[in-house]
C-alpha cells in the first residue's frame, strides 16, 4: 500500500459518503434552527391600533394606541402612539350649536388617518367616551346632550375606521378604567407588590379608586375584577361638581350672598386669589352650571368685582366648606354622605392633580407640611409679580393655581382623609412609560377584551434564550457527529492493518 492510499484509509473525510452524510446533517440542522427561529418571531413586527376620544368637560383628546398583533393578551404591551388635543372647548360647550361638536374633531381625526397605516384602518376600533361635562349637560337638557352625541357620532362615522360608539361613560367606569390604565402600564397586575390607587381630577368631576379589603357598605361604589388570574375588589367613587372648574363655582357661590335687589356694585374679596387681582366678572358666566343653583336668572344678569387678598389660611378654611361632613349614614364617609373605606397603599394622581402640583413644584418628596408652606407663599405673591415671572402661562391657569392647589390638599386631607403618610405614598403623574394616565386606555383594553381573566401561558424561555439554546444544541450535535466519525472510523493499531 503506498503512502497516499494509507492516508485515505486513516482519514474518514476522504470517504465521500461520510463527508456527504455529515455535511447533509449539518445543513439540515441549520435549516431546522433557522425555520424555528423565523417562525417564533416574524421578521417584521405587525402592529394593531385603537383610537379612543376622551370628550372631557374642558376639552377633547384623541388617543391612538398600538400593540404587537400577536401579543394582545400580555400585560403592558399596549402603548400610546399618538395624542391629539382638539382645538376649542369640550363637546358639551356646543349644546346650542351641536353640528360644531362633530366638526371640531376633524383635524385630530385626519391626523389619526395619517398616523395609522392605511391597511389597518378598517379594523381599527374608534370609541368616544364623554365624561362629566356631558353628564351635567344631560342633567340640564337631555335633548341637547343627545344632539351633541349624534353630531360626534355622524362625524366619526365618516372615517374609514371601525366605529364602535359614542356615549357618556359613568363615573364608576371613569374611576375603574383609570385604575386599570395605571396598573396595566406599571405592570402591577403580575407583581407581588400589588396595585396602586388612582386619583383623577378633571374640570367637572373627580374620581378616587383603590383596592380595599374592607366591607363595602355601598354597592354603587364597589366593583370586582378578575385580571390575569387575580381577583380585585375596588372601591371607586366619582364626585360630580368636584372637578377643579366646577368646585371653584361652588366655592365662589358660598362667598357671595344673593340679595333680592342685586346691583353691579358687589365686591368679592377672595383669599384664594392673589393681592392685586381685580377683575370684573359676570354672574351668568361664573354660575352657568347645574352644580350651582343659588342665583335667580335676574340676579345673574349683574356683574361683580373679583378682588384677591391672598391669604392661604383663610382660603383653606373657606375651601373646607365645600365638603359636607355633617352627616354620614355609613360607618365612615369621605364627604357629602358618601361611603369610603380607609385609603390604603400607594396612589397615582393624574390630570389636574399633575398640572397644578407640577406648576407649584410640589411633589411627594415634600411633606404635607412643606406642601402647605409652598402654597402659602404662592398665594400671598402679588398678582403683578406672578404675571411678570410667568409671561407664558395662561392667565386663567396662573390666577387659579392658589385655589386649585389648596383645593387638592383639602380634597385629599379633609375629603378623603389622607394622613401625612398617605400623602407620602401619592405620586403626581402625567405619563407612565410615555403613555398618558387616564381612563381611555383601560376603557379600550376592556372593550377589546385585551385583559384576560386568567394569566396567559408564557413561553418557558424568552426569545433570546430560545435562540441561544437552539444554536448551542445544534453546534453540539454537529461536533458529536464529527467526533463520532473520526473515532469510530479511525484505524487503530494492528487490528486495523489486518483488516486492510
Ligand atoms: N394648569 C393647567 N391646567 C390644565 C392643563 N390642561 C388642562 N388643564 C385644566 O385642568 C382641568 C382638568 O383637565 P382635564 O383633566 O383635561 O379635565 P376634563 O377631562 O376636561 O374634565 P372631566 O370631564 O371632568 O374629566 C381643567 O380645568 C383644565 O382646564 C394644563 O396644561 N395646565
Ligand atoms: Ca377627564
Amino acid at each position: 500500500m503506498d503512502e497516499q492510499q494509507e492516508m485515505k484509509v486513516k482519514n474518514p473525510w476522504h470517504r465521500p459518503h461520510i463527508f456527504l452524510a455529515t455535511t447533509g446533517i449539518a445543513v439540515a440542522i441549520i435549516i431546522m434552527v433557522s425555520i424555528a427561529v423565523v417562525q417564533n418571531k416574524p421578521l417584521h413586527q405587525k402592529y394593531k391600533y385603537g383610537i379612543v376620544l376622551d370628550a372631557g368637560s374642558s376639552h377633547t383628546s384623541v388617543y391612538i394606541y398600538e400593540w404587537p398583533a400577536e401579543k394582545e393578551n400580555n400585560t403592558g404591551m399596549v402603548r400610546q402612539k399618538h395624542a391629539c388635543s382638539v382645538k376649542g372647548k369640550g363637546i358639551s360647550s356646543y349644546s346650542k350649536t351641536p353640528e360644531k361638536a362633530g366638526e371640531s374633531l376633524k383635524e385630530c381625526m385626519d391626523e389619526a388617518k395619517k398616523t395609522i397605516p392605511k391597511h389597518r384602518h378598517h379594523e381599527t376600533p374608534v370609541y368616544l367616551g364623554a365624561t362629566a361635562g356631558m353628564r351635567l349637560l344631560k342633567m340640564e337638557n337631555d335633548v341637547d346632550s343627545i344632539n351633541v352625541l349624534a353630531s360626534v357620532e355622524k362625524s366619526l362615522q365618516t372615517y374609514p375606521f371601525s366605529y364602535q360608539g359614542a356615549r357618556i361613560i359613568t363615573g364608576q367606569e371613569e374611576g375603574a378604567f383609570g385604575w386599570i390604565t395605571v396598573n396595566y402600564l406599571s405592570e402591577n397586575f403580575r407583581k407581588a407588590t400589588g396595585t396602586e390607587g388612582a386619583l383623577d381630577l378633571g374640570g367637572a368631576s373627580t374620581q378616587i379608586t383603590f383596592v380595599s379589603g374592607q366591607k363595602m357598605e355601598s354597592p354603587d361604589d364597589s366593583i370586582d375584577f378578575r385580571l390575569y388570574g387575580n381577583d380585585y375588589r375596588l372601591y371607586t367613587h366619582s364626585f360630580l361638581c368636584y372637578g377643579k372648574d366646577q368646585v371653584l363655582k361652588l366655592y365662589l357661590e358660598q362667598q357671595i350672598q344673593p340679595k333680592p335687589n342685586m346691583t353691579d356694585n358687589i365686591i368679592l374679596e377672595d383669599p384664594c386669589f392673589h393681592p392685586g387681582y381685580n377683575v370684573a366678572k359676570n354672574f351668568q358666566s361664573v354660575f352657568d352650571s347645574p352644580c350651582v343653583k343659588k342665583f335667580t336668572n335676574s340676579q345673574k344678569e349683574h356683574n361683580f368685582r373679583h378682588r384677591g387678598i391672598g391669604n392661604w389660611t383663610k382660603c383653606n378654611e373657606a375651601i373646607k366648606k365645600v365638603f359636607n361632613t355633617s352627616h354620614c349614614r355609613y360607618s365612615r364617609c369621605s364627604f357629602n354622605d358618601v361611603f369610603q373605606p380607609p385609603v390604603q397603599g400607594k396612589f397615582g394622581a393624574f390630570s389636574a392633580y399633575f398640572f397644578v402640583m407640577n406648576f407649584l413644584k410640589v411633589t411627594n418628596y415634600h411633606s404635607l407640611v412643606e406642601a402647605k408652606k409652598i402654597l402659602d407663599a404662592y398665594c400671598t405673591t402679588p398678582w403683578d409679580t406672578l404675571k411678570q415671572k410667568h409671561p407664558d402661562v395662561k392667565e386663567k391657569y396662573l390666577a387659579e393655581y392658589c385655589f386649585s392647589g389648596t383645593y387638592i390638599i383639602s380634597l385629599l386631607e379633609d375629603g378623603y382623609k389622607f394622613t401625612a403618610d398617605d400623602w407620602k405614598n401619592t405620586k403626581f403623574i402625567k405619563t407612565i412609560k410615555d403613555s398618558e394616565a387616564g381612563w381611555t386606555l383601560g376603557y379600550m383594553l376592556n372593550l377589546t377584551n385585551m385583559i384576560p381573566a386568567e394569566a396567559p401561558d408564557t413561553p418557558l424561555l424568552p426569545h433570546g434564550g430560545y435562540v441561544s439554546l437552539m444554536t448551542v444544541l445544534s453546534l453540539l450535535i454537529i461536533v458529536c457527529i464529527i467526533l463520532g466519525c473520526i473515532f469510530f472510523r479511525r484505524p487503530s493499531g494492528p487490528a486495523h492493518k489486518e483488516i486492510i
